[in-house]
């Protein structure tokens, strides 16, 4: 037996390793199964290249748990170590065993996946345990060895007897640590980190069906080829659905479509992307993308590496060459990482651009679930917006979809005014905005539908690069004005009877929250009409969005639009009883504040009541 101290460097460390190299203690097991799972790949690449004289087999990773003895045990049939490599892959700490095994097979290896990225993984180990065994067999022709440490930096080295390849890794666990020694415990990390590790693992047994009789298997908890691993043209529509399902076994939504992400210049990068059905409340998504590196489960934290309006997906994304022990202001400086999020949006933009190419019709469908990722897209980069013009669709009242190029091209026609601009109406609600969309309807005009929370952002960005186009909802002016032509309406009512009206209906409603307007409209139009007008509200929808109050908030700002040449305004104008004509005003007002829903509590209920009565 040999005993000795661990490189001196250790003394230090130790304390370190348990108090804060690592917050959360639970990760030692992942650690513990990355070398297991390690040491496994390299045996295998190793006879692969005949480097290895022994039968590769079908090799498993246990992991046990002995109540008893209060240890937790992580056995692998990998490469094992001898004597000599346990002194210096374990005992001397800052040598990396991985390094050097790189070093030795640096181009053959670089495909078998095998880097090791974790930092100081065994060492993690004595988070949880007070004393750490390792009983490990090379798969040279050399006797096995037992190694032990208590955490102080003393450690024992003593044959052991085990004659299968391999290594058998002892935790004793310590008592501040006992949840470790739980079934349910271990198994919820067991799921939550290795549940796609590239080695089959085993914790317990479960009992199966073989015909009649009921026999005990190995329960294997991962699933050694996920489906990101595999070639798309390997993989059905149905598969990449199994695969969602495996991801997230509570979401029952099926997703609409998956994105197969694949590259290996210059960095490497695989994984699914989903879009999900998104659910009303963005903020309660609980199921995010998953990072992993080399089939080890991560962070489900992507932020900084996934391009921030992606984040609403869904899916996996494995790479060995993001940094993981950096803090998050390094990962959005790092260079790597940007072309990765680069590369991501780039991959989601051609992926929409190929769906909506090859099916439109079913791509249309989809729009109302998938927008608001999109618009968010293009208002938060770039690149995604320079792509989105052959996919994004801008959608009429009438379930007519218009990608912006048609949209322009169709109201140039009808809906450019007498300054060469052309507008684009458009409605935030449907119902709410009923009256107004008629009118423009009955002109001709397309109304498109609107409704995300950021549309005021993004027509705002759509007309600062589009000089020649301006967006208006539709109750924001009167029909007329919203997309002014030449032709000169003209009115009824001479310049001095307009002014009278405007002043009379000024002191019968004495309410400086509307801004009186008259306007000589086609006589058919509504008399009376209150618009809000464009630029106000969207100002004030985006300060909301933005959530910015450094300029006060905006207040609603409301025109009446009285229309000169309608019946009722001369009926006003002539009406000598004073009081008909304060209620021709008042009812006339009451309509039109019933038309943009502005009519409502006790003023509603005065309404109806005051019409009962003159129908009685
Ligand atoms: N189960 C094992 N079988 C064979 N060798 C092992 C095993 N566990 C650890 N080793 C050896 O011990 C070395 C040190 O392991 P450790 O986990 O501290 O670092 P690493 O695996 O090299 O790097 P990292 O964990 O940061 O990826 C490994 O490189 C490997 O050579």
């Amino acid at each position: 037996m040999t005993s000795g101290k661990i490189n001196v460097t250790v003394e230090n460390i130790f304390p370190l390793i348990k108090k804060f190299l690592y917050s959360d203690h639970e990760i030692f097991l992942r650690e513990l199964i990355s070398n297991a799972t390690d040491a496994t790949l390299k045996l295998k690449h190793l006879t692969s290249i005949g480097e290895a004289a022994v039968e590769y087999g079908n090799p498993k990773i246990e992991v046990k748990i002995n109540k008893e003895n209060k240890t937790l045990h992580i056995i692998d049939q990998g490469i094992g170590m001898t004597g000599e490599e346990v002194e210096k892959y374990i005992n001397q700490v800052a040598f990396s065993g991985a390094e050097e095994f790189l070093d030795k097979y640096k181009d053959s290896a670089k495909d078998s996946g095998i880097i090791g990225h974790f930092g100081l993984g065994f060492y993690s180990a004595f988070m949880v345990a007070s004393k750490v065994e390792i009983i490990t067999k090379s798969y040279k022709d050399e006797p096995a060895v037992h190694w032990t440490c208590d955490g102080s930096p003393e450690f024992t080295l003593e044959p052991s007897n085990k004659t299968d390849r391999g290594t058998e890794i002892i935790l004793h666990i310590a008592d501040d640590s006992t949840e470790f020694l739980e079934d349910h415990k271990i198994q919820e990390l067991l799921n939550k980190y290795n549940k796609f590790m590239p080695v089959p693992i085993k914790f317990g047994t479960k009992t199966e069906k073989e015909g009649d009789n009921e026999i005990e298997v190995d329960a294997i908890i991962n699933n050694p080829n996920p489906a990101w691993t595999k070639k798309p043209s390997d993989l059905s529509d149905e598969d990449y659905k199994i695969f969602y399902r495996e991801l997230y076994p509570m979401q029952f939504d099926d997703p609409l479509f998956h994105i197969h992400l694949n590259v290996d210049h210059p960095f490497n990068l695989t994984g699914i992307l989903y879009f999900p059905k998104l659910s009303g409340d963005l903020n309660i998504q609980k199921d995010k993308i998953q990072l992993y590196q080399n089939q080890v489960f991560v962070t489900d934290n992507v932020e900084g590496i996934v391009p921030e309006f992606l984040t609403m997906l869904k899916g996996v994304i494995d790479s060995p060459d993001i940094p993981l022990n950096v803090s998050r202001s390094y990962l959005q400086a790092d260079g790597n990482v940007k072309k990765i999020a680069n590369y991501i949006t780039r991959k989601v933009a051609d992926k929409l651009k190929s769906l909506f190419n090859e099916d439109r019709a079913a791509f249309e469908q989809k729009w109302n679930d998938i927008k608001i990722v999109l618009e968010y897209g293009m208002l938060s980069e770039d690149k995604f917006y320079e792509k989105s013009k052959d996919f994004v669709l801008y959608p009429t009242v009438d379930n007519a979809f218009y990608t912006w190029d048609e949209l322009k091209e169709k109201a140039k026609i009808n809906q450019t005014n007498k300054d060469g601009k052309t507008v684009l109406l458009y409605t935030s609600n449907k119902d709410a905005q009923h009256s107004y969309i008629a009118n423009a309807k009955a002109k001709g005009y397309e109304v498109l539908l609107l409704d995300s929370p950021i549309v005021s952002h993004l027509i705002q960005k759509l007309e600062m690069d589009n000089q020649d186009v301006t967006f208006s909802r539709v109750d924001s002016d009167s029909i007329d004005n919203l997309i002014k032509k030449d032709e000169e309406v003209i009115s009824k009512l001479s310049e001095t009877e307009t002014t009278q009206l405007k002043e009379f209906i000024e002191t019968t409603i004495a309410n400086k929250s509307y801004n009186i307007q008259t306007e000589a409209l086609d006589s058919t139009a509504a008399p009376f009409m209150i618009t809000q007008p464009e630029f106000m509200r969207r100002m004030k929808e985006m300060q909301a969005m933005g959530g910015n109050t450094m300029f006060g908030s905006f207040p609603d700002s409301y025109n009446l639009i009285v229309n000169t040449n309608s019946e009722i305004a001369s009926k006003i104008l002539n009406e000598s009883n004073e009081e008909t004509k304060d209620n021709l005003v008042k009812q006339a007002l009451d309509l039109a504040k019933l038309a943009q829903g502005l009519l409502k509590g006790e003023e509603l209920t005065a309404f109806v009541k005051r019409n009962f009565e003159s129908i009685k």
